[in-house]
């Protein structure tokens, strides 16, 4: 099957690239006045970045930068490491950076090419079902703090993304369900077609060589292209529409889930977990048909993503939650469903709604 180019407009246009052996592609996205390039990889999958490097350094010079595993690469202490690692190798604003990993990997990494001498060129290749249909797509780049998750970070644009799905064949089964968590969500903000494609597809037929995962995949980032190309700084969308901020649906509570168990929920599975309880909300708030909200659960736990949670207690979720960048002053500020493809913001939401939400996905209110 040939290549699908899914292009995204703008001051600095791209292109998201699906298909198989793309890494050849890359010189012609970096362009020849780049001189260096700084391969950073999820520190477990050398391997994977063994045939990217392979290509680049018959161009240019290459530093292959290995990273701490998942999570734990978005933190201050590892982009600076990388800064180190470039100013040392004399990296200047011709010069560029690729990534090859998760999502993880492609936050820390964009972060590093957003702020190296204010912003140098970045390619991303997601090597995970997550990092391709949603963290190596829009520009957002970010780390961790102590105090929450993505708290540091900028928006800076790739020049290229290439998602290789013959990369997802060595990706473990829970990753790939994963990353289905934004693949769903995406479904249910804007594009129900994806819905039906799950709920009529036998789940255990989703492999990175099925078609139909192919076309979940290339719906749900044609889904967030169109959504930052509306609104890349998540200033607000036109006519009422929430704008960017419609990505984050179910991420109040999934950063929260996420931080407070010291990340070892998946995000994808928090996400699943964070779109159910704000569905939960906009029921008891009279804004969401109940229908609706079962129709969440069932969609999530079809793909095999959890739907409750009861790891932690409601006030601690709730202290996490006020964290999100979402809230205004000490106002939460949750991204909230009217229907399918309906959404709207729902600003300071009834305490009494965000525990009794809460007790419906099995936590202790
Ligand atoms: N910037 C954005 O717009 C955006 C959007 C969504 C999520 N995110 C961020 O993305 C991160 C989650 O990304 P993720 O789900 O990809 O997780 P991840 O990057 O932590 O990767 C998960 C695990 O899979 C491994 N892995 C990755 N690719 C593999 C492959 N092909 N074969 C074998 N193992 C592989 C990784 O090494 C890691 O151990 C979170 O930090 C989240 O906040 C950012
Ligand atoms: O691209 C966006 O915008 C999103 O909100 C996509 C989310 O899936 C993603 O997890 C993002 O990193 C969350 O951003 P944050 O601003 O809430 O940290
Ligand atoms: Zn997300």
């Amino acid at each position: 099957m040939s290549d699908t180019t899914l292009h995204v407009p703008g001051a600095a246009p791209y292109d998201v690239i699906v298909g198989h052996g793309l890494a050849g592609r890359l010189p012609g996205i970096l362009g020849e006045s780049v001189e260096r390039v700084a391969v950073l990889f999820g520190g477990d999958l050398g391997a994977l970045a063994d045939g990217v490097v392979e290509v680049l350094v018959e161009h240019y010079d290459v530093l292959a930068l290995g990273l701490p595993i998942g999570e734990r690469a978005k933190t201050a202490a590892v982009a600076a490491d990388c800064w180190e690692a470039l100013g040392e190798a004399g990296f200047t604003r011709s010069d560029a950076v690729v990534t090859i990993g998760g999502g993880a990997t492609t936050d820390l990494g964009g972060f590093v090419a957003a702020t190296w001498l204010r912003g140098v060129r970045v390619v991303h290749l997601p090597t995970t079902v997550l990092g391709m249909v949603d963290a190596a797509v829009g520009g957002k780049t970010g780390i961790n703090t102590g105090a929450g998750k993505n708290l540091v970070g900028a928006f800076h644009e790739p020049t290229g993304v290439l998602c290789d799905l013959s990369l997802l064949e060595s990706l473990p089964r829970e990753e790939l369900v994963s990353g289905l968590g934004e693949v769903v969500k995406c479904g249910f903000i804007a594009d129900p077609a994806i819905l039906d494609l799950v709920e009529t597809h036998d789940p255990a037929s989703l492999t990175p060589s099925s078609a139909v995962l192919r076309e979940l995949i290339e719906r749900s980032i044609q889904v967030k292209i169109d959504v930052v190309v509306g609104d890349l700084k998540e200033r607000g969308g036109a006519d009422g529409h929430p704008g960017r901020e419609v990505l984050n649906y179910g991420h109040t509570l999934a950063h929260a889930i996420e931080r407070t168990s010291d990340y070892s929920v998946r995000h994808g599975e928090a996400v699943a977990i964070g779109c159910v309880y704000v569905a939960e909300v906009a029921a008891r708030a009279g804004l969401l048909d109940p229908s609706v909200v079962e129709r969440h659960r069932s969609a999530f736990a079809r793909v095999g993503l959890p739907t409750s949670y009861s790891a932690a207690s409601f006030d601690d979720l709730h202290a996490a939650m006020k964290m999100d960048k979402k809230a205004r002053g000490s106002q939460i500020r949750l991204l909230v469903l009217e229907d399918v493809g309906r959404p709207r913001v729902l600003a300071g939401p009834a305490e009494g709604d965000l525990r009794a939400a809460y007790s419906a996905i099995g936590g202790a209110a």
